[in-house]
């Protein structure tokens, strides 16, 4: 059955069989939709999925005089009348995503100022905003810090720069081709994150009619221009929610196949789904059928693994969670260093209490070393399985430690109950229907 309450009694133990289909990437749509802002003319949004942060998107826009008109998996977005907002209207969103950082480019570039609310987003480790906010001051905006939020001025057009980044985040990345590609002059931005939803910015802000030029060594090279025109353009399929399915049929013995899903972004995924025991079949739609990944588990063992998360394209961050409750299936010592957050293995402690064998570490486990070895943090973990899950009572701890419970509840013996379930639907579309039309058992709390 399907239900919005936000607690579940799950029962577990039936593999999760049948179809899904994964729309736009969380990671990419809200960020087109702030870049329609740079547009003098619309744009339209292809592929959009309803998750709650384009949701937040739409209504920052629309508080910003965007005209933005919803229909099913398409948005018109109209920049003609970009106006100013109160804050104390911005900061309704206060705290919900992490989005809003980015409308600082663009909202200088159209009115000279921003105001930027709290950020929100998963709660996986300090998150700063540091990188986003020396580049933004390098290209000659001005920063104010308040406690309801930060004021940006630009009393000039932001100019081009050289940006180094210290490590390669994805946001200070968007962050500084957004503010770039209308800026006056060149920006070259070193040490450059090249996740494929940040291609995916790159082909939208192209069509616009952007100058960026990507080399093979992290660079970025922006030569501004005085204008952009609006796109149309059709959003890569989110490659994290398609993983989250491909982990949950490992996981439940199952066998899923995720339409929409794409080889090219999964390529790392896909490699260590096999070396796990996975088996998978990608329909490329060379026949003139839907594209789609059929992923499934194919009886008997499941073979642990060592694995270290990293910037593309290297194993994603996001991917972690779910399969490391594959992987407590998983026969032998598996090894997870979280290279990216230093806090997104607290998750674990839950599939403990469900029968889970896993420790975690301070030290890089896994050969490599990280930011985070010297600092005391627990971001490493050892897995020993394969390990029986049992029922427990979970509350959502952020959005992949969500949908990693709902795997675990699903592969557990008995009933368990899930409490906080509006976080999921930050990146899990219509996750309850597609669980009901795998055959998962649940229902309201
Ligand atoms: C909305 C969105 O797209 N979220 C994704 C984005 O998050 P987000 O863009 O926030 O992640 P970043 O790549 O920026 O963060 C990576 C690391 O850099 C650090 N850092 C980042 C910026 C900064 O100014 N200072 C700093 O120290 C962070 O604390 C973190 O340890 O990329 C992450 C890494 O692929 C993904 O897990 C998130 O799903
Ligand atoms: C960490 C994530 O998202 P956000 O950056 O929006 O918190 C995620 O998608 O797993």
């Amino acid at each position: 059955m399907t239900t919005s309450s936000s607690s579940l009694h799950i029962t577990g133990g039936t593999p999760l069989q049948g179809h899904v289909t994964v729309r736009g990437a969380k990671n990419l749509v809200p960020k087109a939709m702030v870049a329609a802002i740079l547009g003098s003319s619309p744009s339209v949004l292809r592929n959009v999925p309803n998750v709650a942060d384009v949701d937040i998107v739409t209504d920052l826009l629309d508080l910003h005089g965007v005209r933005v008109k919803r229909e099913p998996g398409i948005l018109t977005l109209d920049p003609s009348e970009v106006d100013r907002a109160e804050a104390d209207q911005i900061n309704v969103h206060a705290g919900s995503s992490r989005i809003p950082i980015l409308m600082c480019g663009p909202l200088l570039h159209r009115l000279g100022h921003a105001f930027i609310p709290d950020l929100g987003g998963c709660k996986i480790g300090d998150r700063p905003i540091d990188f986003h906010l020396d580049a933004l001051r390098e290209m000659g905006a001005e920063v104010v810090k308040k406690p309801e939020g930060l004021y940006l001025s630009a009393p000039q057009r932001l100019h081009g720069t050289k940006i180094e980044l210290p490590f390669p985040s994805v946001g200070a990345t968007e962050q500084v081709l957004l503010a770039a590609v209308l800026a006056e002059g060149k920006t070259e931005l070193r040490n450059a994150a090249t996740e494929p939803e940040i291609s995916d910015l790159i082909a939208v802000l192209q069509k616009m009619g952007a100058l960026i030029t990507v080399q093979s060594n992290r660079t970025i090279r922006i030569e501004g221009v005085d204008e952009l025109q609006g796109y149309d353009h059709w959003a890569l399929t989110d490659r994290l929610e398609a993983a989250s399915w491909a982990c949950a049929a490992l996981a439940t013995k199952g066998d899923i196949t995720v339409l929409g899903a794409e080889q090219g972004p999964l390529l790392t995924f896909l490699d260590v789904f096999r070396r796990v025991g996975g088996k998978f079949n990608i329909n490329d739609g060379g026949d003139g059928s839907p594209k789609s990944i059929r992923f499934w588990h194919p009886g008997g063992d499941l073979t642990a693994m060592a694995l270290e998360t990293d910037v593309a394209p290297g194993f994603q961050t996001d991917w972690q969670q779910p399969l490391v409750v594959a992987l407590t299936q998983a026969t032998g010592l598996s090894i997870v260093h979280e290279r990216v957050y230093e806090n997104r293995l607290g998750f674990t402690h839950a599939l403990n209490k469900m029968g889970a064998q896993i420790q975690l570490y301070r030290e890089c486990l896994g050969g490599s070393t990280c930011r985070f070895g010297q600092r005391n943090f627990l971001h490493s973990a050892a897995i020993a399985g394969p390990t029986k899950l049992n029922a427990a009572e979970l509350e959502v701890p952020d959005l992949r430690g969500g949908f990693s419970y709902l795997i675990a509840a699903l592969a557990a013996e008995g009933t368990s109950t899930v409490h906080g379930l509006d976080l999921i639907y930050r990146g899990y579309e219509d996750f309850l229907p597609k669980l009901e039309r795998l055959g998962a058992s649940f229902q309201p709390a």
